[in-house]
């Protein structure tokens, strides 16, 4: 039977379509989109990105009903129950990788496969998060840790289970791709989730800095690579700028976002707090430091990356590092007052 218009059957098929019509901007209201689709946001987002935005899954012989039963178990095996690491936070970075990838500086300069597996590793990227850092795994000889020798733990292990999914007959969509094709696509997405684990964030922005200084654009003001290397390079930059983007987004869904991460953190600290476990970082709801970590986050780790994604991409990214710019003034004038130690 034909599939429903937005890959999942909604209740407002107008709100929908007024959502749908917004998905190509930045300050797109993930959360709002969630509710709409009846709490389908990663299979709606990849339904309405892949096949009727771009027209991708045609490209690669996809069959439509079977990448759908594949997105809802993908969607399925994100926990519900995280505050952040859930099926929303997916559908959030692949839309934002989908804005990103529309830009013309970039468009026309990935090939379809390489587009297609930038925004497939971007919905699966997360996909059965615990919602419990690297660290908290090693530190509790997780078997997941085990598993894969405290390397890259969490991202070797959305990787596995997406693909794990693709090996089940009824869900395997990628049988119409050639041989050869799957094979990149496969390697691409690895390379691309295997580059969301935070510590390869510097020398992912070490080596995209290279490629700003050495990268020449094109007379038609398209971004020149040459190599496969400097081309999955900006793809993982795209893709790892996403995953940590929410303080460029407007600030009520940064706001949101935040809410999220923190409530998550609380979570795994009252877990190591029960372990007699130190607490990580950010993780101690009994000594919040919210505003604080926040303006640090951004100084150190998201404006530098995004001003290196701005000069990239030129003059792309403006709206955002604006929008960092006022968030972090937002969080900076709201840091407590640290109470004054009376030195007597
Ligand atoms: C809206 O706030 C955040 C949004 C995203 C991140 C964030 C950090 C790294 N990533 C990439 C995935 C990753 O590696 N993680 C997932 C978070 O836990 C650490 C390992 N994402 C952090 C955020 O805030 C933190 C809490 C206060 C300051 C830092
Ligand atoms: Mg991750
Ligand atoms: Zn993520």
């Amino acid at each position: 039977g034909n599939l429903p218009k937005f890959g999942v059957e909604v209740e407002d098929e107008d709100a929908m379509s007024l959502m749908v019509s917004q998905i190509n901007t930045w300050n797109f209201d993930l959360f709002k989109f969630a509710v709409i689709s009846k709490d389908h946001p990663l299979v709606s987002m990849a339904y309405v990105i892949l096949q009727s935005e771009r027209n991708l899954l045609r490209s690669y012989n996809v069959d439509p009903p079977t990448f759908i039963k594949y997105m809802f178990v993908i969607e399925a095996n994100y926990h519900k129950t995280n505050p952040y690491h859930n099926a929303t936070h997916g559908a959030d970075v692949m839309q934002s990788c989908h804005v990103l990838l529309g830009y013309s500086v970039v468009e026309q300069v990935f090939t379809d496969l390489e587009v297609f597996a930038a925004l497939f590793a971007s919905a699966i990227h997360d996909v059965d998060h615990p919602g419990l850092s690297n660290q908290f795994l090693s530190n509790t000889s997780n078997e997941l840790a085990i598993l894969y020798n405290d390397h890259a733990v969490l991202e070797n292990h959305h990787l596995a289970t997406a693909f794990k999914f693709l090996q089940e007959d009824e869900l395997n969509w990628a049988s119409g791709m050639d041989d050869k094709q799957r094979q990149l696509f496969r390697k691409m997405v690895i390379d691309l989730v295997l580059a969301t684990d935070m510590s390869k964030h510097l020398s992912l922005l070490a080596d995209i800095k290279t490629t700003v200084e050495s990268s020449k654009v094109a007379h038609n003001g398209k971004l020149v690579l040459e190599s496969y290397n400097e081309r999955m390079l900006v793809l993982q930059g795209i893709v790892h700028s996403c995953d940590i983007s929410s303080a460029t987004k407007a600030l009520p869904i940064y706001k949101a976002w935040t809410e999220r991460i923190i409530e998550e953190f609380y979570q795994q600290g009252d877990r190591e707090r029960d372990l007699g476990l130190n607490l990580s970082p950010m993780c101690d709801r009994q000594n919040p430091s919210i505003e604080k970590s926040q303006v640090g986050f951004i100084d150190f780790i998201v404006l530098p990356l995004w001003e290196t994604l701005g000069e990239l991409m030129f003059p792309y990214c403006q709206e955002m590092l604006s929008q960092l710019n006022e968030n972090r003034m937002y969080y900076f004038s709201r840091i407590p007052e640290s109470p004054r130690c009376s030195i007597t």
